[in-house]
């Protein structure tokens, strides 16, 4: 039994207590950090880093075969793989664990419990610690939707689908947002029979309805079977064949039924209930400092706020900021949202709908990248790419902006920097952008407008 006291307690090394733990580590701060599967979270091992390691030798190998006088390298399975079992490290964080012990951290493996505040007490199996300061950042868990019958087929969530070693023949992936786009894409590009099924009207169902459009356009050109405005209903198993039922009557059948219909908070374990503090259906509610109650914290997924790892590593900043006497507080305004698509697909800010609820007067433009530029031409032979802004016309300030085209996830950037600062429609009309690239896109988009 260890009883030791911190200053402060991290629970949960995704990418939001990495960054929290190690700022108040070089702060010279007592810091104990308790992870129960691997440092790095999901993000590290079966998330973003899989994820985009296993799609961009397919858009690179896309992107040769699209360049002129290139012929296109085939993608080769077994190095694909070997390469992303380098990335995820083997699913072995036995070097993290030294890295933050040398860095002079306490490091626990197991799962953490809230046993008492006051001081803040914190129990791992049989140990007992407690400290100032307590960082919950226990990320989430892909959910299961309500379908009768899931126990009885195949199911997948991301954590099979970014460590698959045999690409399956067919595949139903259920939701059509970041997950199920990234991966239903993977695995068509890999050969595998593609059915995804999307509840809502269209895809990337965040988004301006436009970009699930060609999200959906870019993913039918890869084979799969887009079916919108449908409902999972019940699922069966009719021999080696995973079925799912829909509302309709209609079947989609495949080996695996692949779920992507969003996340829930990982809570279920910490034993807030004990030390009465309550957490909201999306999450661990935190105010704008990021505080869950006096001397607790909570960044990442497990507050809800928005589900992206730049957005957790923020919040473990901002949390470490305040630990060590700050008084920072977070904010959101412009926070890019990029699927790793081929074509990429990148937004910030509002959707026009989005900029008419919040009372803004919203003027919308959307342009054909390939009508006003050079770069797509330069780029490759048949190319493709719109964008799109949201500007409001009485502050003439832009609110939003989107683009499905090429590395459009690297210079969405730019838009975020104009929507968290507020930089006026008619300072970014007087930009210059070099030519030729994707990024004078703006200056047709916001050109565009009718204002
Ligand atoms: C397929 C997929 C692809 C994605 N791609 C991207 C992307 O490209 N870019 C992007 O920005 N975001 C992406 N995301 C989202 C991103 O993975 C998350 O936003 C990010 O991982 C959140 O980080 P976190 O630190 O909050 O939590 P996590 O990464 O979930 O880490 C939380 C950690 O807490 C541990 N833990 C949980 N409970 C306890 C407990 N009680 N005790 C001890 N330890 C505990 C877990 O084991 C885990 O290691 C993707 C998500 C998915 C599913
Ligand atoms: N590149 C990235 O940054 C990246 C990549 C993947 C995931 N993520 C993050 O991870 C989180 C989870 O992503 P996600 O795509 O799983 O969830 P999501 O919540 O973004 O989308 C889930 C989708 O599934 C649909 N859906 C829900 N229930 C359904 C049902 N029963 N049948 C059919 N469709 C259903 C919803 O309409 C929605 O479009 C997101 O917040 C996302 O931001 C980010």
């Amino acid at each position: 039994m260890v009883n030791e006291h911190y200053d402060a307690a991290v629970i949960g090394m995704g990418p939001g207590g990495e960054v929290a733990a190690s700022r108040l580590l070089a702060a010279g701060k007592r810091v104990a950090v308790v992870e129960r599967e691997l440092i790095g979270g999901e993000c590290g091992y079966w998330a973003c880093i899989p994820s985009k390691t296993l799609l961009r030798p397919l858009e690179a190998a896309a992107g040769a075969a699209g360049a002129a006088g290139l012929d296109g390298p085939q993608p080769d399975w077994a190095g694909m793989r070997a390469y992303r079992d380098t990335m995820i490290r083997h699913l072995d964080d036995s070097a993290q664990v030294e890295g933050y012990r040398s860095q002079g951290a306490a490091v626990f493996t197991g799962t953490a419990r809230l046993a008492g505040r006051d001081p803040w007490t914190v129990a791992v199996d049989e140990h007992r610690l407690t400290a100032d300061h307590v960082v919950v950042a226990t990320g989430s868990s892909a959910s299961r939707p309500p379908i009768a019958g899931l126990e009885e087929v195949e199911v997948w969530t991301n954590r099979q689908a970014t460590t698959v070693e045999e690409i399956p023949g067919r595949a139903v992936v259920v939701g059509g947002s970041a997950v199920g786009v990234e991966l239903g894409q993977f695995l068509a590009r890999m050969g595998c029979s593609v059915t995804l099924l999307q509840r809502g009207p269209g895809l990337m169902s965040r988004e301006e309805p436009r970009v699930g459009e060609l999200a959906a356009e870019a993913l039918r050109g890869d084979g799969v079977d887009v079916r919108t405005g449908v409902v999972p209903h019940r699922a069966y198993r009719r021999g080696g064949d995973s079925v799912v039922v829909l509302e309709d009557g209609s079947e989609a059948v495949g080996d695996v039924v692949l779920l992507a219909t969003g996340r829930t908070p990982r809570l279920e374990d910490l034993g807030l209930d004990r030390v009465g503090v309550e957490a909201g259906p999306a999450g661990l509610r935190v105010d704008e400092r990021c505080r869950a109650a006096p001397g607790l914290w909570a960044i990442g997924d497990v507050t809800g706020v928005a589900l992206f790892t730049h957005v957790a590593k923020y919040q473990g900043g901002v949390v470490a900021a305040n630990i060590l006497g700050g008084d920072r507080t977070a904010a959101y305004t412009g926070v890019p949202r990029v699927v790793f698509a081929d074509p990429e697909i990148a937004a910030v800010g509002l959707t026009a709908a989005q900029a008419r609820d919040r009372g803004f007067d919203p003027v919308s433009a959307e342009v054909d990248l390939t009508e006003g530029l050079a770069r797509p031409w330069t780029f490759a032979t048949s190319p493709r790419g719109r964008a799109g802004v949201v500007a409001d016309r009485a502050s003439r300030r832009l609110l939003g902006a989107w683009a499905v085209a090429p590395l459009a996830g690297e210079w969405i950037h730019t838009a975020a920097l104009a929507v968290r600062e507020g930089i006026g429609i008619d300072r970014l009309r007087d930009g210059i952008f070099q030519f030729p690239t994707y990024s004078e896109g703006y200056v047709l988009a916001v050109e565009a407008l009718d204002m």
